[in-house]
C-alpha cells in the first residue's frame, strides 16, 4: 500500500478507501504484505494455548485488556501487535488516540459471527485487519436505530451488542450491503456504520460476493484475482468463495476510558 501519510484530516487522507454508499466504510486491499502475514500468524499461535477462549461459533484472543461497561482494565499490547495497530493509527489519522484493544477471531470455513454491534466502550470506529481465507462481510441497517443505547450483559469479553427485537423504524436510506474481505485487507468503518448497522459474517463453507461493494468482474480488481475464489456462472454468474482454510481477523479498537491501575502486569 503506498503510504498515506501527510495529509491533515482521517476522513481526507481514507476519502479513496471509502467503497460502497455509506461513507464510513473503507477498504485497503493488501495492506500488509504476505510477510507481515506470516509474522503475525505465528505469533497468534504462540500465544499460550490459555489465551485462547473458545466460543460456540468461533475462538478469540482478548489483547489489551478487560473491557467492561464502565472501561479497559488495561494491559500493553505485545509489540508485536502495537507495530501494527500503531501503523493503522498513524496511517488511517481515524483514531483519537493510539489502538489499545484487539480482539483476535480464528474461524473454521463452516464459522462465522452472528450479526451485532461493537459494545458502547470502544470508540465508534474500528479496524479490522484479515488473514487467512476470504469471508463475506454483511452489514445491515440497525433493527431499532433509535434505541442502540442499551446496555449489554450477555458477554463482556466481547462486547458485543445483539440486536434488539426488530421494530419498524428503519429509514429507507440505510440500504443493506456486503463487503469482500480478503486475506491482508484493513477494513475500517466507523460512525453510521458502527452505529447503525449491525454487521456478521454467515456461518457457511460458501459466501456469495456477487453483491458485495467492493467486488466488480474486472479481472484486475482485487475480487477477481486472489485465490479462493471461483466464479460458478459461465458468464458472470453467481461468485461464490469456497472455504477451505480458517480465517483470522485482528479487531482493532480504541477505549478511551483506561483503569490504568486495576491490573498489574
Ligand atoms: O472477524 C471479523 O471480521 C469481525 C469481528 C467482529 O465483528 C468483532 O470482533 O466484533
Ligand atoms: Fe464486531
Amino acid at each position: 500500500m503506498e503510504k498515506i501519510l501527510g495529509v491533515e484530516g482521517g476522513e481526507e487522507v481514507m476519502r479513496k478507501y471509502v467503497v460502497g454508499s455509506v461513507p464510513t466504510v473503507m477498504y485497503i486491499p493488501e495492506y500488509i504484505s504476505p510477510a507481515e502475514e506470516d509474522l503475525l500468524l505465528k505469533n497468534i499461535y504462540q500465544a499460550p494455548l490459555s489465551k485462547w477462549k473458545t466460543l460456540k461459533n468461533r475462538k478469540l484472543q482478548n489483547w489489551g485488556g478487560v473491557v467492561h461497561e464502565k472501561g479497559l482494565l488495561a494491559q500493553q499490547l505485545p509489540s508485536w501487535l502495537k507495530t501494527v495497530t500503531n501503523r493503522i493509527y498513524e496511517e488511517s489519522k481515524l483514531f483519537p488516540s493510539a489502538i489499545n484493544h484487539v480482539l483476535i477471531n480464528e474461524y473454521l470455513p463452516d464459522q462465522g459471527i452472528m450479526p451485532h454491534q461493537d459494545g458502547p466502550a470502544y470508540m465508534p470506529v474500528v479496524a479490522i485487519l484479515s488473514l487467512g481465507s476470504p469471508v463475506v462481510m454483511d452489514f445491515v441497517p440497525h433493527p431499532n436505530l433509535e434505541s442502540t443505547e442499551q446496555s449489554s450483559e450477555n458477554d463482556t469479553q466481547d462486547m458485543i451488542h445483539e440486536p434488539s427485537p426488530p421494530e419498524p423504524k428503519i429509514p429507507s436510506k440505510y440500504l443493506p450491503f456486503s463487503l469482500l474481505l480478503m486475506p491482508r485487507s484493513l477494513l475500517i468503518f466507523k460512525d453510521m456504520a458502527y452505529s447503525g448497522y449491525l454487521h456478521g459474517i454467515k456461518d457457511s463453507e460458501d459466501h456469495c460476493y456477487d453483491e458485495a461493494v467492493n467486488a466488480t468482474n474486472g479481472p484486475s480488481h482485487d475480487a477477481g484475482t486472489l485465490t479462493g475464489l471461483k466464479n460458478d456462472g459461465e458468464d458472470g454468474g453467481d461468485k461464490v468463495i469456497h472455504r477451505t482454510t480458517r480465517r483470522i481477523s485482528l479487531t482493532c479498537r480504541l477505549v478511551t476510558k483506561v483503569h490504568k491501575h486495576l491490573i498489574k502486569i
